[in-house]
């Protein structure tokens, strides 16, 4: 396990801003840490990320305590990079503000001046070797320091809004990125976003934090399965007797009657027409439309009740109303079964 956290909260004033009871994090995994403004995401980011400490409860790293000794501090944050919302360039070529980390931990100098290069390419920004860094614009400096981060080939990439204040373009090389660095080199990568549409490209675990608790939005959509039936090019489930879901190949060979199945709501995709990209869609009536600060709920009858959540955008382009049909599409990643 990467991180484990137990009983931990974060106080600030008096006012307790990060309460988590219970949190895994696996290694290798791309984790996207969603929830409105003042959850508490840049907040549990400087928790593991090492710079801050929680008032209260237990950290582990890599299956060892953190202890807050300054000596374990400094081996820690050499694991461990946090890629500011708002990254500050210093004054000076952008090589000198990338080489800076591989300095400190007296890496040659030739090496050092390889590594600018190769990380520079892999955001590409070759062409910025010299340029001065104070002068980039948002995008540049944004695409500069996740050069400077992944310089020191960091086992752990936080990323606080990897895409805040950068266009379309850069937003899409960034992602790129952090994809690329997560396969390739098996960085595990926690980031915070305001995008749904990004944690469902890049992350295979949501963590949703609601004035600075875990939300558990996956156990609003808990069923149990009652007909299991194996068929050569799948699995054919039945929820609670009342609607199935196809899995195909036999990856799942632990599901029986009675294994629950979780679908995680963030996950779901909504529309007027069927979303051929989802594995299983079901086609449902509004039954309840609820507010809850910047997600929107949407409970479906389709046979079974099934809760969808949106974004105040996805909401706004889709205008749903009690009464109205829609169809529901649901992707393998947003199942989860438990015995
Ligand atoms: N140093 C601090 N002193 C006092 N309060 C703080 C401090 N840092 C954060 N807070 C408060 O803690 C709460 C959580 O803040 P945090 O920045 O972690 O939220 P967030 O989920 O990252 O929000 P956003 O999406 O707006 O970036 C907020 O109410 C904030 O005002």
């Amino acid at each position: 396990m990467l991180y484990k956290i137990r009983k931990m909260t974060k106080t600030f004033k008096n006012r307790t801003i990060l309460n988590l009871e219970q949190l895994d994090i696996e290694k290798g995994k791309i984790y996207a840490l969603v929830g409105a403004n003042g959850a508490g995401k840049t907040t549990l980011l400087n928790i593991l990320s090492f710079l801050d400490k929680p008032h209260t409860g237990q950290l582990d790293f890599c299956g060892e305590p953190v202890l807050y000794g300054n000596h374990q501090l400094l081996k820690l944050r050499r694991k461990v990079v946090l890629l500011d919302q708002y990254p500050i360039l210093f004054t000076g070529p952008v090589w000198k503000n990338i080489e800076f980390g591989l300095k400190v931990r007296s890496i040659p100098r030739a090496q050092c001046k390889k590594r600018v290069e190769e990380v520079l390419n892999l955001v590409g920004m070759g062409d910025f070797f010299h340029a001065e860094g104070h002068k980039l614009s948002g995008g540049e400096t944004k695409r500069v320091a996740l050069a400077r981060a992944l310089a020191i080939e960091p086992e752990v990439l936080l990323c606080d809004e990897p895409t805040a204040n950068v266009d379309a373009e850069n937003q899409a090389i960034i992602l790129n990125i952090l994809q690329q660095i997560n396969s390739e080199q098996k960085t595990s990568i926690i980031f915070a976003t305001h995008y749904l549409s990004q944690m469902r490209r890049l992350a295979s675990h949501t963590l949703t934090l609601e004035h600075g608790h875990l939300s558990q939005q996956k156990k609003e959509n808990s069923y149990t399965c009652t007909v299991i039936t194996r068929k050569e090019n799948g699995l054919l489930c039945y929820l609670n007797d009342a609607v199935s879901l196809f899995f195909a190949g036999n990856s799942h060979p632990e599901v029986e009657k009675g294994t629950k199945i979780h679908i995680d709501p963030l996950r779901i995709s909504i529309g007027k027409s069927k979303n051929s990209l989802a594995e299983n869609t079901l086609r449902g009536v509004v039954v309840k439309i609820e507010q809850n600060n910047t997600l929107i709920r949407i409970d479906m009858d389709c046979g079974l009740r099934i809760r969808v959540v949106l974004t105040k955008d996805e909401y706004r382009d889709l205008q749903p109303q009690v009464g109205e049909k829609l169809q529901i599409g649901i992707p393998d990643e947003a199942i989860e079964f438990s015995p």
